[in-house]
């Protein structure tokens, strides 16, 4: 722990997955860490649960562990709360949270629909607390540099079209009525689980980010057209395919799928004028390295280090801006998070998808 840098006590809702992967993360001694964090508390279903995970993900640490969400959310130790429960709960889990005065860093995707992310921003606003979607992709050092390249150096020149995948297979037909990957009511289906990083993809490819060349740090998202399609089982989308059509013809192909597992070594294709970029990994949501090769054939090879699996950039960049007293990030501002929300909708709209929670109209 060095005095120099912010430090922040992390309030944990739920013990799932993404929790355990987010913790152990957080945790790790980094040479390049620009925030010291701490587990304050666990917020679970059970104390037992959250014991459990206590022990087998935070060995050693001494999280103060509560039977109950309700419980952390007034914790006066805890300044943020990360919230990785199933995507129907993040609306409430984030107004509660706002409710108590914690600043907040929700999982992806940040609601089931863009009504519920107003709502959430919008009490944000009122409580003037932070709130950041936790689309942890946009943050690695190997996307910061990818969105360099591409839109400020221009190594490939005028950037014309994308083809970004992310397709694995979910065994959604072993899964019991409840679990999140089948159960509508809980957000179910590729679209929020794994499309929306088809869909991150095509916007890093194709839009430069906020503060970068010409685009001022205060400019409003793109609206391109969109076009789509799904497959539904069940009532979930098991496969979507998104056309992004922009104006100036730029074109972007997002697709997800949860029948076959891609076994394509590329998960994403950036085509400009004067070359293209492939980008690898062991799936969109974790990017491992990319090369871009210019229409003369020369070939450049991008790798990075990632000392674990790569969340301890979010929480950093969430640490600095709460330090430094912003209530929205400038690499995932809430503008972008309902803009994604919105073309997930839109897409829905047109392929059938359907929560229970969704307005009726
Ligand atoms: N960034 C990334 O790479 C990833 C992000 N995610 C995102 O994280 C979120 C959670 O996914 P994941 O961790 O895989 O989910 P899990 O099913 O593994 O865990 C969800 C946890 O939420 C809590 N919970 C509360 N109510 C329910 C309920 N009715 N059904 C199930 N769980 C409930 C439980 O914790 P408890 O009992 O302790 O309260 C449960 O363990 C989603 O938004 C997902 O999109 C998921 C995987 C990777
Ligand atoms: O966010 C995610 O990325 C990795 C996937 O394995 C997971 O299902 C999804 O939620």
């Amino acid at each position: 722990m060095t005095y120099d840098k912010p430090t922040v006590r992390w309030g944990i809702v739920a013990t799932g997955l993404i929790s355990s992967w987010f913790v152990k993360d957080i945790v790790l001694e980094r040479s390049d860490a620009k925030a010291n964090h701490f587990v304050q508390a666990i917020g679970s279903s059970s104390v037992e649960k959250g014991q459990n995970f206590v022990k087998e993900h935070l060995p050693g640490k001494s999280p103060t562990i509560y039977g109950s969400y309700q419980e952390l959310y007034t914790d006066p130790n805890v300044d943020i709360i990360y919230i990785g429960t199933p995507h129907a709960f993040h609306k409430q889990n984030a107004l509660n949270s706002i409710a108590h005065g914690k600043h907040v860093l929700c999982e992806k995707a940040f609601t089931l629909n863009a009504a519920e992310t107003r709502e959430v921003l919008n009490a944000a606003k009122e409580k003037g607390v932070y709130i950041m979607e936790a689309m942890w992709t946009r943050h690695f050092p190997l996307v910061r540099t990818l969105q360099k390249l591409l839109h400020k150096d221009k190594v490939i020149g005028e950037i014309q079209r994308t083809f970004c995948d992310f397709a694995m297979d979910m065994k959604i037909a072993e899964k019991g009525p409840e679990s999140r990957l089948k159960n509508p009511a809980l957000g179910a289906g590729t679209l929020l689980d794994i499309g929306i990083y088809s869909l991150t993809w095509s916007i890093i490819g194709l839009e430069p980010p906020l503060g970068m060349g010409e685009k001022p740090l205060t400019a409003a998202p793109e609206k391109p057209k969109i076009l789509a399609a799904q497959t539904l089982s069940d009532e979930i989308d098991i496969s979507t395919s998104i056309i992004l059509h922009y104006a100036d013809g730029r074109q972007g192909i997002a697709t997800s799928n949860a029948v076959v597992k891609s076994s394509s070594p590329s998960f994403c294709r950036i085509e400009g004028t004067e070359g293209v970029v492939f980008v690898y990994g062991r799936g969109p949501s974790m990017p491992d390295y990319f090369t871009v090769r210019k229409l003369n054939g020369e070939e450049t090879k991008y790798e990075f280090e990632k000392p674990g699996m790569g969340f301890f950039w979010e929480a950093d960049a969430v640490a600095v801006d709460v330090a430094a007293g912003r209530t929205e990030s400038t690499i995932m501002p809430w503008a972008e998070t309902l803009r994604v929300m919105e073309i997930l909708d839109e897409a829905r709209r047109q392929g059938g998808a359907r929560f229970p929670q969704d307005p009726r109209n």
